[in-house]
C-alpha cells in the first residue's frame, strides 16, 4: 500500500515518518516550497519539525496532483483547509485517512463530511489520539483511534500505520473519533486560561472533567458512541492537550489567560491553533444541537475579547446542575 501525505505540518511529516517505518517510500505534499526543499534536500522539516530527521525514502512535492498516485492519502492539512486541499487532486475511490482536528466554518461540517463533499467517491477513515508531533517523530510510544465505517479496510490501515511505537486501535466510529478530536481543542483552551490566570488546579482538573461531559453531550447528539468519547481520541487526547504547553492550544489559551488580545496570539502564527477556529463554529453547532456548553461557549468570550475574571465569574455563577448533566 503506497501512502501519500497531504500536508507538510508538523503532523504530516510526523505521519510522514510513521509510515516510512520499514524503508516504504513516501510521498509528501507541502504547501511551501522551503518545506519541499529541506525535506528533499536535507530529510528534516526546517519549518514545523525541525531537529528530527527524516528517512530518505519521505520525498517532498509542492505538485498536489502528484498524490494521484498513491494506494491511500493521510490526509492532513488544518481542517479549515481540508475542502480546498481534497478538491485540488483526483481520488477516485483511494482511502483517505483524516489526521486533521476541527469543524469546517460556515458548513458546521466534520471533517469526514467535507471529504465526502468533495470526493464522494473515496472511503473514509479518520485518525485521531493523544499525539503531539514531535514526539511521535521521535519514536515515542503512542496510540491512537483508527475509526472506518469499513471495518476491514480499517485493519488494513490500521495494520499499515502500526509500528513498535504507534499503537492504532481500530474503531469504527468516525463521527466519535472526530467529534473528541475537535472538541478537545476548544476545551484545551479553557484550561490554558486557567493556568495563564493563576486560577490552580481544582479548577483545572474540574474544567477537564466537566469538558469532557459537554464533549460527550454534544458527541452523543451527532451520533457518537460513548465508549469513542471515553477512549483515545476522546478522554485520551483531551488530557494530553489539556496539560501541556507543547499543545499550541493550551499554548494559547495561558496567554489569554495572562490578559494578552487573541488577535495578537493569533497573529504571525505559522502554527495552527485549531480550537479558536473551531470554537466559534462548535458553539453554533452545539446551540443548534440544543446541546449546553458553557465551557466552550466561554472560550469564544474569551477569544471574542471578554474579561478573563468575568467569564470565570459568569462560569462559576451558573445555576447549580447535577453530575451527568
Ligand atoms: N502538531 C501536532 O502535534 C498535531 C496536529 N494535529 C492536527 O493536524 C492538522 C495539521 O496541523 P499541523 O501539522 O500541526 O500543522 P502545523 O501547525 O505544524 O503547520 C501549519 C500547516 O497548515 C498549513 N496551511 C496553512 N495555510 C494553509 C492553506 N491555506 N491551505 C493548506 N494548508 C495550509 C501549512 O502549510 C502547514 O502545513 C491540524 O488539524 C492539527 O490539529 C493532530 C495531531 C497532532
Ligand atoms: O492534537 C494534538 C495532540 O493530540 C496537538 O495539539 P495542539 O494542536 O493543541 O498542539
Amino acid at each position: 500500500m503506497k501512502i501519500g501525505v497531504i500536508g507538510g505540518g508538523a503532523w504530516g511529516t510526523a505521519l510522514a515518518q510513521v509510515a516510512a517505518r520499514g524503508g516504504r517510500e513516501i510521498l509528501l505534499w507541502a504547501r511551501e516550497d522551503e518545506v519541499v526543499a529541506s525535506i528533499n534536500a536535507d530529510h528534516v522539516n526546517t519549518m514545523f519539525l525541525s531537529a528530527i530527521p527524516l528517512p530518505e525514502t519521505i520525498r517532498a512535492t509542492g505538485d498536489i496532483g502528484e498524490l494521484a498516485g498513491c494506494d491511500a492519502l493521510l490526509v492532513v492539512a488544518p481542517a479549515q483547509h481540508v475542502r480546498s486541499v481534497l478538491g485540488a487532486i483526483r481520488i477516485g475511490t483511494m482511502p483517505l485517512v483524516l489526521c486533521a482536528k476541527g469543524i469546517e466554518a460556515g458548513t458546521r461540517l466534520l471533517v469526514g463530511e467535507v471529504a465526502r463533499a468533495v470526493q464522494p467517491d473515496a472511503p473514509i477513515a479518520v485518525l485521531s489520539g493523544p499525539t503531539f508531533a514531535h514526539e511521535v517523530a521521535a519514536g515515542q510510544p503512542t496510540a491512537v483511534t483508527l475509526a472506518c465505517e469499513d471495518e476491514a479496510l480499517g485493519a488494513r490501515l490500521a495494520a499499515r500505520l502500526a509500528g513498535p511505537a504507534f499503537r492504532t486501535y481500530a474503531s469504527s466510529d468516525v463521527v466519535g473519533a472526530e467529534i473528541g478530536g475537535a472538541v478537545k481543542n476548544v476545551l484545551a483552551i479553557a484550561c490554558g486560561v486557567v493556568e495563564g490566570a493563576g486560577l490552580g488546579q481544582n479548577a483545572h482538573a474540574a474544567l477537564i472533567a466537566r469538558g469532557f461531559a459537554e464533549m460527550t453531550r454534544f458527541g452523543l447528539a451527532r451520533g457518537a458512541r460513548s465508549e469513542t468519547l471515553a477512549g483515545l481520541s476522546g478522554l485520551g487526547d483531551l488530557v494530553l492537550t489539556c496539560s501541556s504547553t507543547s499543545s499550541r492550544n493550551f499554548s494559547l489559551g495561558v496567554g489569554l489567560g495572562q490578559g494578552r488580545a487573541a488577535a495578537e496570539l493569533m497573529a504571525d502564527r505559522r502554527t495552527v491553533a485549531e480550537g479558536a477556529f473551531t470554537a466559534p463554529v462548535l458553539r453554533e453547532a452545539a446551540r443548534e444541537a440544543g446541546v449546553a456548553m458553557p465551557v466552550s461557549e466561554a472560550v469564544c468570550a474569551l477569544l471574542e475579547g471578554a474579561n478573563v475574571t468575568e467569564v470565570v465569574g459568569a462560569l462559576l455563577a451558573r445555576p447549580l446542575t447535577r453530575e451527568g448533566v
